[in-house]
């Protein structure tokens, strides 16, 4: 007769090896963390957190990798730290009866946490329905519910944004007492989505584990995992990007193909500044339609912002897909052009941009506060956008118009520049109750805000020599006497003034920034970031852009530094409703080299920055695709 169940259980862990081990590390005191990854990209990230936990004191980790999963972690590297990886054959293939073991049921036993991260949208799936078809969705269907599970979801923003997901993990909340859901946060995604759904960053991981274990570093880490910060992205080798589907091996590689290059190697300059998540792949194949000429923000609404209300214990509130701003600092990243960030965003608001009315009357669609663009201005770059010719001469002269003070937009008119005739106009002044100001004459705007602030303004053809606060010498003051003063500051906004002007100004404010020079014998180097409050993305934006990169450049040259890097943030970020079309041929170019800029004068000799003439600047390399008309709207 055969010996009774129990029994066997009982010889069983005493015949057999792999049990004998188990058992042994079972009573070893340590700290027994199963990792498991599915398949995402994010998987990419397993060997950082797996390190990390390995720089706690009395922490053993093995690994199980689901099938898709083993796409993108290398088990080598895994191995070599002494951590075993498990896969789907490890499950039942020693099974020879009931002496053998069962590995998911082993490794429950042996487990005091399992972490999972990523969690796939399949794996979630099948763990909430019960299915138990692999190695670890057997031993999650086998877990003990009074151990903790740490999961960290990681998937495209639309699967995160279905209802399905929070049902998903309602039920595993539900269900596995001690489960606590690591939240996904907003990422580029490899599909070129932009949005909730990328994997939490590993180290927020890590301290989850840690926090749930009470663990404590260990006094001297082992050579295998030290320095693991800037193993970082080396270890990497592309964005960490959430999509998945993991019965569909396929998918995983090409989204794996699909995703942005992160930046794997530091930059050659020393550069402590965060960059900007980069926006989704100027590639993305998704498919947008132009609204219709009565845009309907209904049917936006429903399809783009439906976010899943997540209530559930230790569930936290989930966002819609739009940026909510970049919570945590950014390593930096290195999008294939810079130029993609404009056109990723252009992507972003004709996918995500709710429809609104706006003072015109076309209408427009609008995010607010995307992530910041950077452009590097180094080695003379500037960014004047190649998708479309920009009128780079319209954007010369408004700036020196700019910096002279100047607000009469006769001035540019002469010289065939209209962009600021249909805010000029007559009619326009008129509206906006300015009929004291004859045409042409803006008010206060810009220029008299950068050369005259506080002044009293009495028109544009007045002098105001000596008159308000002259800002831009007062920066270049500043910049060249205390370069480190945190109070470098253009503003042209000026609320006292803003019912006198004929537009109040849209790029509102910039700072300026100086580092130590990145070579040794090198300059300072100078960064600008600028808020603009209200940005035309089909027309005005291309300018702006171009126009404080030139003017960094400029400043920069008068200081005798080296330019370094625009920053762009933006508010009410939008794209009219009768640009889309436009746009959508823009889209479609691959943007080229950006150009370089340099001047034809020495500083000295040109002595004050309102000395620059147009003649001064040598624009070379700029080969843009051709222009691409776009309707003003006032
Ligand atoms: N609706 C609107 N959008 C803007 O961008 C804008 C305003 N208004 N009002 C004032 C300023 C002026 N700026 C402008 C205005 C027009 C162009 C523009 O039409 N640019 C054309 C080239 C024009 C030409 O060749 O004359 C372009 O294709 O970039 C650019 C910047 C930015 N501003
Ligand atoms: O430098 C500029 C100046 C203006 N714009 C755009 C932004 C808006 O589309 C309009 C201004 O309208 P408001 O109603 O005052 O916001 O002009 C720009 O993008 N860049």
């Amino acid at each position: 007769m055969s010996q009774p169940l129990h029994a066997r259980f009982a010889t069983r862990a005493v015949k057999n090896p792999m049990i004998m081990e188990k058992e042994h590390q079972l009573t070893d005191s340590k700290h027994h963390v199963l990792v498991a990854a599915t398949g995402s990209v994010a998987a990419i990230k397993l060997i950082m957190i797996v390190k990390a936990l390995l720089t706690y004191d009395s922490v053993d980790v093995q690994v199980i990798l689901t099938d898709p999963a083993r796409n993108f972690v290398e088990t080598e590297a895994l191995t070599s730290l002494g951590v075993k990886v498990y896969t789907n054959v490890d499950d039942w293939t020693c099974w020879n009866g009931l002496d053998s073991p069962i590995t998911h049921i082993e490794l429950r036993r042996w487990a005091h946490l399992l972490l999972i991260a990523p969690l796939s949208a399949n794996s979630m799936a099948k763990i909430a329905n019960g299915i138990c078809d692999n190695l670890l969705t057997s031993l999650v269907r086998a877990w003990a519910l009074h151990k903790p599970m740490l999961l960290a979801p990681a998937m495209n923003t639309m699967m995160w944004t279905n209802p399905i997901t929070q049902e998903h993990m309602e039920t595993i909340g539900r269900i596995y007492k001690n489960t606590e859901i690591i939240l996904p946060i907003e990422k580029v995604l490899a599909c070129g989505d932009i949005g909730m759904g990328g994997m939490a960053e590993w180290r927020n991981i890590v301290a989850k584990v840690a926090e749930h274990l009470h663990l404590e570093h260990k006094k001297v880490l082992p050579n295998a995992v030290k320095n693991i910060e800037n193993q970082d992205e080396d270890e990497s080798s592309g964005t960490e990007n959430e999509e998945s589907n993991e019965d569909d091996e396929q998918d995983s590689k090409e989204q794996d193909s699909e995703s942005n290059e992160e930046n794997n190697n530091p930059p050659s300059y020393v550069d402590v500044t965060p960059k900007a998540s980069p926006l989704p792949s100027s590639n993305s194949s998704s498919i947008i339609e132009p609204p219709t000429s009565q845009p309907s923000s209904a049917k936006k609404a429903s399809a783009k912002f439906v976010a899943p209300s997540i209530h559930s214990g230790q569930l936290a509130q989930s966002q819609p897909p739009l940026q909510s701003g970049l919570s945590s600092i950014r390593v930096p990243s290195k999008p294939s052009h810079e130029e993609n960030q404009y056109l990723d965003l252009i992507r972003y608001i004709m996918q995500y941009g709710r429809s609104r009315p706006d003072r015109t009357g076309t209408g427009t669609h609008s995010v607010f506060a995307p992530p910041q663009l950077r452009f590097s201005l180094r080695n003379q770059t500037l960014p004047l956008l190649t998708t479309k010719r920009v009128f780079l001469r319209g954007v010369l002269e408004e700036l020196l118009w700019f910096i002279s003070g100047d607000t009469d937009a006769n001035h540019l008119t002469e010289k065939g520049i209209h962009i600021w005739d249909g805010n000029g106009s007559r009619e326009f002044l008129d509206q906006r109750g300015l009929n004291h100001l004859r045409t042409g004459d803006l008010g206060p705007v810009y220029g008299f805000q950068w050369r005259h602030f506080g002044a009293d303004y009495v028109g544009c053809d007045a002098d105001y020599r000596g008159k308000g606060v002259d800002q831009l010498a007062q920066v270049i003051h500043t910049l060249k006497t205390n370069p480190y003063d945190r109070r470098i500051i253009l503003s042209a906004w000026n609320p006292l003034a803003i019912p006198e002007m004929a537009l109040p100004p849209c790029h509102i404010f910039c700072q300026f920034y100086v580092n130590e020079p990145s070579k040794p014998g090198g300059k300072l180097e100078l960064s600008c970031m600028m808020y603009q409050r209200s940005a035309d993305m089909g027309l005005g934006v291309p300018f702006n852009i171009a126009s404080y990169s030139i003017l960094t450049h400029m400043v920069a040259y008068m200081c005798g530094y080296e330019a370094a890097e625009f920053i762009h943030v933006m508010g009410d970020c939008h794209i009219y409703n009768d640009h889309f079309e436009a746009l959508q041929t823009q889209l479609a170019r691959t943007p080229k080299s950006f150009p370089t800029l340099s001047f034809r004068r020495g500083a000295t000799d040109i002595g004050e920055i309102d000395q620059f003439s147009i003649e001064d600047f040598i624009i070379e390399g700029y080969e843009p695709w051709g222009p691409i008309k776009m309707k003003m709207s006032v």
